[in-house]
């Protein structure tokens, strides 16, 4: 198994000692951090030396969480603690083909045939899951939101008409959660709720963000804000460097093999340390997209240059990115050495069934698939070619490529992976045999309509670079999903059994 003794809990606070936690003034605290760059800075305090009893002056305030405080900022509130409801003014609302028909049902029935919706501009609509199918019910779904869309003038409308070819609709992006990313529609500070639960990976950006039902994202459509409860939050102090056969899924599922797909139920998973502020937007987005499978609420890194960068054009909305106190009250502190870790998996049928990828050799796979929002992005290809490249072998097992979105399938026809002599991914991946990359979208990730490309027809053996391995999860009920990193997941292709990447990166 993999080793645990690598990540240290650390004591949680007991109720005693938050009371006794050094007390800040600060509702936005300043950046003693590499690359922050807070656009408006409150003042900041010294803390208090007042010999008063804190809960007689009703002045002190109390350190507060990053979540803690856009959640503040959200419900216009100079102070909160966790476990309090309050009403969240919304940033952003995104839903999508699977959910967003239910979604205006009930908007519509809740405030009327002809309400409008609060912000046509806070909207975002993003059709992504079963698109490429002749499935009628799913082609009405898309139909659906179209027609919505018309009626209220909805700005944000990432719509596809010609199925037949994904390229001939410039407005369609793709994978929801990575097109909000793209698009310029995840900021830090914000708040941003989606009807999917994967809308945690927008945490990456500093932002609360958080997957919702049907029924709250109706509400929100009407209102514009929701009742949220306070999470409390774990931190996770990732330090040390990364060995360079790790990517951020091997972080990720360590953490989950850790403390259980219920270790975070809702809390918030805030992540920090030397190796999180090494690793990039897009591996920020791997980490924070799979919190959910953990239980957690949401998923936060602190934002920074690497965040500003790659936000430089995308956005013209202004944003106030936010930051823990340094008195900020944390749940439990994990402490993980990531020079230590190895490739690590989650066997079927549970993202927590980790093992070390090496302790797999011997499990025979009949497949594998490189895509969704969590391992579809531009970066998990280019990992994957690095391992192919390396090898300079041909795979063993049929291997699905589906890019998360348009975008995505363009870097892979269009930028050079480094040291393959200006090569694109397109082009080693052809060299290796795999299947040619698909029309974007998510639908195999979750099985999806019967003709789903790259659906699990039949019970075989799967590593995947997606987020869930649950019975069923890929179209067949006997079939089993090994969740991996892009590095394992084409490491594995090559030899048709589960394998550890450093088989070809050293
Ligand atoms: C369809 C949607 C509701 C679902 C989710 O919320 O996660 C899907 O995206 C998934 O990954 O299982």
């Amino acid at each position: 198994m993999a080793s645990s003794t690598i990540i240290s809990r650390l004591m949680p606070f007991t109720t005693k000692k938050e009371i006794n936690i050094p007390l800040y003034a600060s509702p936005i605290s300043s950046s003693k951090c590499k690359g922050r760059v807070p656009r408006k800075v409150v003042a900041v305090m010294a803390p208090a030396k007042s010999p008063r009893d804190p809960s007689t002056t009703g002045s002190v305030k109390v350190g507060m969480t990053m979540t803690e405080k856009i959640f503040a900022r959200a419900s216009e509130r100079t102070q909160l603690v966790p476990g309090e409801n309050v009403w969240v003014n919304v940033d952003v609302l995104m839903t999508h083909d699977v959910c967003g028909p239910g979604t205006i049902g009930i908007f519509k029935k809740e405030f009327g045939e002809n309400a409008k919706v609060w912000d046509r501009e806070k909207i975002v609509i993003i059709p992504d899951h079963y698109i490429f199918t002749s499935d009628e019910r799913a082609n009405r779904n898309v139909d659906i939101l179209r027609d919505f869309c018309m009626e209220q003038n909805i700005k944000y409308f990432y719509d596809i008409k010609d199925l037949g070819n994904f390229r001939a609709n410039p407005d369609y992006k793709g994978v929801c959660h990575i097109a909000l990313a793209q698009e310029g529609h995840c900021r830090p500070g914000e708040v941003l709720l989606g009807t999917d639960s994967h809308t945690c990976n927008a945490g990456a950006f500093g932002q609360f963000a958080t997957g919702i039902g049907n029924t709250d994202a109706g509400f929100v459509m009407g209102a514009g804000k929701l009742l949220l409860k306070v999470p409390p939050t774990l931190r996770f102090v990732l330090d040390g460097e990364m060995p360079n056969f790790l990517l951020a899924k091997d972080l990720i599922l360590q953490i989950i093999g850790e403390i259980t797909v219920s270790g975070a139920t809702y809390k918030t998973m805030e992540f920090v340390g030397s190796t999180i502020e090494s690793l990039s937007m897009e591996e920020r987005m791997t980490l924070c997209n799979m919190v959910i499978e953990a239980g957690g609420k949401n998923g936060v890194v602190p934002a920074d240059q690497t965040t500003f960068k790659y936000l430089e054009g995308k956005t013209s909305t202004s944003f106030e990115p936010l930051y823990s106190d340094g008195g900020a009250r944390f749940q439990q502190e994990y402490k993980i050495d990531v020079s230590k870790l190895e490739p690590v998996v989650a066997k079927p049928h549970s993202p927590d069934n980790r093992a070390l990828a090496r302790e797999c050799k011997d499990v025979k796979i009949n497949r594998v698939y490189i895509g969704s929002c969590t391992g579809g992005k531009t970066e998990d290809f280019m990992a994957a070619a690095k391992v192919f490249l390396a090898s300079g072998k041909k795979v063993k097992v049929p291997t699905f490529l589906v890019p998360a979105t348009q975008k995505v399938w363009m870097d892979l026809y269009g930028l050079p992976v480094p040291g393959a002599g200006g090569k694109t991914c397109s082009q080693i991946f052809e060299e290796a045999g795999c299947d040619v990359p698909a029309s974007p979208n998510c639908g195999a990730c979750l099985g999806g309509p019967k003709d789903t490309y790259a659906r699990m027809n039949e019970p075989q053996v799967c590593v995947s670079t997606t987020n869930r391995n649950f019975p069923g999860r890929m179209g067949h009920k006997d079939g089993q999903i090994y969740l991996a990193s892009p590095y394992t997941a084409a490491a594995s292709a090559l030899t048709g059994f589960v394998t550890d990447p450093r088989e070809f990166l050293q």
